[in-house]
């Protein structure tokens, strides 16, 4: 694709014939890797996946989905939704939040810029609040970005601090967040030592407490607001690793579901609600988990829960989340300015598109794919259909999730022929492949098999192209694994189930049905 320039048009294909339609699959989370029993696409039936692989070898690639070939900062950095759609969506690969905010704060750019002399103004008579996953997952946030944060504000006149934290158990290994929060009460004690009056005050898992995406259940923004806000919450404690360890004493507590908690002290009082005159920055860099708490924060007018209490601000986002409605308004960070997607170049040249998934993953293809930029370039070209997801369950619960409906959705689509380009996310593999149930994981592998045949199936139909690949690995690889390559176990024998993505390839199908095959690129 031709992305220099200013001309819009795209030249034909060498190869692939106009006028056919174009199936765009993408499976979330859905790597290669050796088969083994914890290799969950490995043991799932899944048919039309095999096939794509032994009776088309020569359409059948990996790609690298990790690291620096996706934008990452580093090989370490496993692929993530956000990155693998940016690229998909834009051909082109940028660099991404996380190496921006590495690279702001080593050169302390970052306490130069607009959005750090907003949020200061409020340090010499009021608190800065951080909010954010504290992990050291890298795909929403980093905790060593956090604690430079921290020793920066401090330095820069920061004399309040509260931080705001949500255990992660998603990006890394559960149970990992006592020692995160270990590591970040050390740094606070040191603060406190300096004269600064430096807290964590509140707290909950991620998938509970405020990280919901895609507007799929308010409720979990609701209960981070109210903790982090009102002060208010179900379960008090006087620190955050004592508040981790009690509730992850209950019977199949979890780091990603644990309840929200306020930190209080000697009187029970909450130490750290939100108060005019506050800054507050949420500490993520990637959007789709922190923009409805951005919307919360920022919008006077607000209806999607009630707030009690909406506080004067000076508020800041890591980045800017949303670029269209350019939410938040300050921000720490710029945002990787992902212009000229293939969206924009195919409205462009008056080809017609469908995009589709259910709610947790709705976004992906259309927000991320579309450069972190919410809405349609074209509404008479595009259409972009939703289907509700589950709310309020773990997605082992129902590991088939949509991917059915979503497979129908695009099936009709393409029979209909009103479009060029259907394209789809199926979530399975990923979003239960994050749950660490294998044998969920199992189902939801063989259900996204399924809908990938419901579309392939179509498209053979109607003589397209389809184009099937992933955005990143998880469900290959449920457990942690030595450098040999063997499962690790705990002390009590158990392997260490994986929750996260993986730094697996993914494959990458092209082919042409019902037709001589031709070759692309
Ligand atoms: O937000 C999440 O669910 C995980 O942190 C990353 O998963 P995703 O990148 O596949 O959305
Ligand atoms: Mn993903
Ligand atoms: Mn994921």
């Amino acid at each position: 694709m031709a992305t220099t320039g200013t001309s819009w048009k795209l030249a034909d294909h060498p190869k692939l014939p106009k006028g056919k339609t174009i199936a765009v699959v993408v499976l979330d989370g859905w790597g290669e890797a050796s088969p083994d029993k914890y290799n969950c696409i490995h043991v799932a039936e899944t048919p039309t996946m095999d096939s794509l692989k032994t009776t088309a070898p020569d359409r059948w690639r990996l790609v690298r989905a990790h690291g620096t070939a996706v934008g990452l900062p580093t090989e370490d950095d496993m692929g993530n939704s956000e990155v693998g759609h940016n690229a998909l969506g834009a051909g082109r690969i940028f660099a991404q939040g996380a190496k921006l905010v590495d690279l702001a704060l080593a050169s302390g750019k970052i306490y130069e810029d607009e959005g750090f002399s907003y949020i200061k103004e409020s340090f010499a008579n009021n608190t800065l609040h951080l909010i954010g996953l504290m992990s050291d997952g890298g795909v929403h946030s980093r905790l060593d970005q956090l604690q430079l944060l921290l020793k920066g504000a401090s330095e820069r006149g920061a004399k309040r601090i509260r931080v705001h934290v949500l255990t992660d158990g998603r990006d890394v290994v559960d149970g990992t967040s006592v020692g995160f929060a270990e590591t970040l009460e050390k740094d606070l004690a040191e603060l406190r030592g300096k004269g600064i009056d430096a807290q964590v005050a509140s707290s909950g898992g991620r998938m509970y407490v405020t990280m919901d995406r895609y507007e799929n259940d308010w409720e979990v923004v609701k209960r981070g607001w109210d903790a982090q806000v009102l002060g208010e919450a179900p379960h008090k404690f006087k620190n955050v690793v004592e508040g981790i360890k009690k509730l992850r004493e209950a019977p199949n507590a979890n780091d990603q579901y644990l309840p929200p908690f306020v930190i209080v002290d000697d009187n029970g009082k909450p130490v750290g609600p939100i108060m005019d005159g506050d800054a507050v920055v949420t500490f993520n860099f990637r959007a789709d988990r922190m923009t409805m708490l951005a919307q919360a924060l920022e919008y006077e007018k607000f209806d999607k829960f009630d707030r009690v209490r909406f506080p004067k601000i000076r508020y800041a986002g890591m980045l800017q989340y949303d670029g269209e409605l350019k939410l938040p308004n300050h921000y720490l960070v710029s945002p990787p300015l992902i212009e000229r997607t293939s969206g924009e170049y195919l409205v462009n040249n008056g080809i017609r598109t469908f995009a589709c998934s259910e709610t947790v993953k709705f976004g992906h293809v259309t927000f991320f794919w579309n450069g972190n930029r919410s809405g349609y370039f074209n509404k008479e070209l595009e259409e972009y259909v939703e289907i509700p997801s589950d709310s309020g369950i773990t997605f082992n619960v129902q590991p088939k999730m949509k991917a059915l409906e979503i497979g129908e959705k695009a099936r009709d689509a393409i029979l209909s022929r009103k479009f060029d380009q259907v394209r789809v996310n199926i979530p399975n593999g990923d979003m239960v492949g994050h749950t660490g149930d294998i044998e969920a994981t199992v189902v939801a592998c063989k259900a996204a098999d399924q809908a990938v045949k419901m579309i392939l199936d179509a498209i053979e139909q109607v003589g397209g192209i389809y184009v099937v690949t992933a955005d990143h690995g998880n469900a290959e690889d449920m457990v942690k694994r030595n450098k040999k390559g063997e499962p690790l176990v705990d002390k009590d024998g158990k392997v260490q189930i994986q929750t996260s993505h993986t730094l697996q390839p993914v494959s990458n199908n092209i082919k042409r049905r019902k037709s001589r095959l031709c070759r692309v690129r």
